[in-house]
């Protein structure tokens, strides 16, 4: 046996549950195999070159794969190749930007583990060696092909006496190395996994950041879609502190796709559901999600807390938050998130063309004629400018009715239980009854706060002016409808338009069940105040934005339930963030904790509110990993977790 054969670990280091890392390189270093870039570069110019690179392709295929063997595969290809010595100084240049971006983060592992990590590729040292000794690789632990060259340098073969060039090379060579210790191989082709069915490997690791082979996957003990699952397994050095591709985003509701791809570049595991789930659903498909994401029907009540065993934050993808359990949220260390603008345009739109319709009396007309009925008349047909408008909850939406509907000339009232600035020149109301009598149009934009319910019923709705219209695009429970229906019924309201009801439909395939339903002059819709394309494409990139912000940065900025932090970037620190019950002593612990540690703070954040207290702690990187143990354990702790 050829004395450089035999694996020569440092002698020093070495103890008897060494792990040695055995790994492929073309399509696992790199992003791509190094004998179709060579045939790209070798080929460019000739006229059957994109066939000829075509063709090595599939070859390769075929060897990688396993259904042609490796020593036919490369005679196949190196025949096709046409290449010269010279062709390989830009083939090295141009697999520099070709490595895997997974191995680019984690030239830390190889700086730790060196003597230990061994490429063993059937490709060519003249490119294996610069690219694998870039990321740290040691040059005496990398086993591949040479080429052989004709007299002009032209490359005419693989030299034979390497034991790489034959078939089950890998196997072949793995068995003269006689690594001392446990052997962990990870590449994404056949003969990778060919190692640990010859039994010279405990463990085969499918990597499949560049490319997937099915026979390979089924035969893998694990799938590693990048490098960071194979060290995070492993307990290995990590660039980051938790792999992206291990969090589980849960979307419900058609969120728009835009939402999708965001999360996805992110590099997160992706599940959608069409329409909404109920209780006993979400329980079940929330067990491993660490990100739910949901619109204004799904219910997240304690009991589905109650089995969101990881859940870190939800997004409610639309305004309203009152079909969250916010106080469970808080208790559990969920943060909550939505999209507090982004329809706001979209609901104002759509109640200034209701109150416009319903003055008009458009609907009813609209129907007549479908029933061939002709009714050219100015009775009950009116403007809307100087009309008075009595807008209910100035909040955002509120308030931008407010100043369109100003300008188209109609006079504006407003009643809120917060003081709020009046825009323009529009008119406070110190009750609720001073603009129920005044307004000839009575708009609803306050929230679903549990107090709200049944908030607008027939005491109100008596207050009212006669022959006035009624708008609710807010929320249904808010709304008593048995009085609403009387009021239309006896001819109080002239119309009304109402978008949201009390009991919705959880999908668009179940039936819409209302008193409502063919009621003179009332305009019904499904609850689409703020659906539309454009409103509904910004709140998909709004939401993802703050809930990215807070897995990577712990930034709590304009979460609805959680103290809000905005902070700073943490370059060159680790960043321990730290949830608790907001009890007296909690932070003087965490201080003493890591005071007790030798821990150099870098710096410090504190916010709390009445149930929570949220602590971020940027510390010196080099730092006694024993305070992370203490610090999970300082009493009412609700959730810890660190970020570098
Ligand atoms: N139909 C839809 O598709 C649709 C779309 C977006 C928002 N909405 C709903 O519209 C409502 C308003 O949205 P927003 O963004 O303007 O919210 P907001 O929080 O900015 O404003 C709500 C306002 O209502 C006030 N308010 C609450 N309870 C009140 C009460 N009992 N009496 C008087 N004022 C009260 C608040 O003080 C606040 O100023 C929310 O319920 C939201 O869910 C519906
Ligand atoms: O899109 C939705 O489901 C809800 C829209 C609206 O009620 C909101 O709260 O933003």
């Amino acid at each position: 046996m050829p004395p450089h054969l035999i694996f020569m670990p440092m002698p020093d280091t070495q103890t008897a549950s060494d792990v040695f890392y055995v790994i492929d390189f073309d399509s696992t270093v790199t992003r791509v195999e190094g004998l179709d870039e060579l045939a790209a570069i070798a080929l460019e110019g000739q006229p059957d070159a994109a066939e000829k690179v075509a063709a090595v392709r599939r070859i390769t295929d075929q060897g990688m794969d396993g259904s042609m063997t490796f020593s036919e595969s490369l005679q196949q290809r190196l025949a096709l190749l046409s290449a010269h010595r010279d062709h390989l100084t830009p083939l090295v240049a141009s697999l520099h930007g070709k490595i895997s971006e997974s191995f680019l983060r984690n030239k830390a592992f190889f700086a730790q583990h060196a003597e230990h990590i061994i490429v063993i590729s059937s490709g060519f040292r003249e490119f294996v060696a610069p690219i694998a000794t870039s990321l740290g690789v040691r040059p005496e632990n990398i086993y591949a092909n040479e080429f052989t060259y004709d007299a002009e340098g032209n490359i005419v073969g693989v030299d034979q006496s390497n034991v790489l060039s034959e078939n089950n090379g890998k196997v072949k060579l793995l068995n003269r190395l006689q690594l001392p210790g446990k052997v962990y191989v990870i590449g994404d082709g056949y003969t990778d996994y060919e190692i640990r069915a010859a039994g010279l490997a405990d463990k085969f690791y499918a990597f499949t950041e560049n490319v997937q082979r099915a026979n390979v996957l089924e035969k893998a003990d694990h799938i590693a879609p990048n490098l960071e699952e194979f060290l995070f397994v492993n307990k290995l050095p990590m660039s980051v502190s938790y792999p992206k591709h291990r969090i589980k985003v849960l979307l419900l509701e058609n969120i728009h796709k835009k939402a999708n791809e965001i999360f996805q570049t992110e590099g997160y595991q992706l599940e959608v559901v069409n329409g909404g789930l109920d209780e006993d659903e979400l329980c079940e498909r929330i067990r491993d999600v660490q990100i739910l994401g949901i619109r204004s029907k799904t219910q997240v009540t304690a009991r589905v807390l109650e089995h969101a065993n990881r859940l870190m934050t939800i997004g409610a993808f639309c305004i309203g938050t009152n079909q969250i359990d916010l106080e469970t949220c808080k208790e559990k260390g969920v943060a909550v998130f939505n999209a507090p603008y982004s329809n706001t345009r979209s609901v104002v739109e759509l109640a200034i063309s209701e109150m416009i319709a319903l003055i008009r009396g458009v609907f009813p007309k609209s129907m007549a004629m479908h029933q061939g009925q002709w009714d050219k008349s100015a009775k009950n047909s009116n403007e809307i400018r100087g009309k008075k408008l009595g807008i209910i909850g100035y909040g955002n939406i509120g308030a931008q009715l407010s100043v369109l509907a100003e300008a188209m000339g109609m006079k504006v009232y407003f009643y809120d239980i917060v003081d709020r600035l009046a825009l323009g020149n529009v008119q406070k109301c110190d009750t609720l009854e001073e603009l129920l009598r005044q307004a000839d149009v009575v708009t609803l934009h306050i929230d679903g706060r549990p107090e709200n319910k049944n908030f607008f019923g027939a005491h109100e709705f008596g207050q009212m002016k006669d022959g006035a219209v009624f708008l609710n695009l807010a929320r249904g429970p808010v709304v008593q409808i048995p009085a609403l229906v009387e009021a239309l019924k006896s001819g109080k309201l002239r119309g009304a338009g109402v978008d949201v009801f009390p009991e919705e439909p959880k999908n668009n395939d179940e039936p819409f069940v209302s008193e409502l339903i063919g009621l003179h002059n009332v305009i019904l819709t499904p609850h689409v105040g703020g659906s539309t394309e454009e409103a509904q494409f910004n709140i998909a990139e709004f939401v993802p934005g703050k809930i990215i912000d807070y897995i990577n940065s712990g930034s709590t900025f304009m979460s609805v339930n959680f103290p809000n932090l905005q902070l700073p970037a943490f370059g060159g620190a680790h960043r321990l963030l730290h949830i608790h019950r907001n009890t007296p002593g909690v932070i003087a612990n965490i201080n003493r904790v890591l005071s007790e540690h030798g821990t150099n703070i870098v710096g410090q954040h504190l916010k709390t509110n009445e149930t929570i207290g949220y602590v971020i702690t940027d510390v010196d990187k080099a730092y006694d990993k024993d305070v992370i143990k203490a610090l999970k354990e300082i009493p009412n702790t609700i959730k810890f977790r660190v970020l570098y």
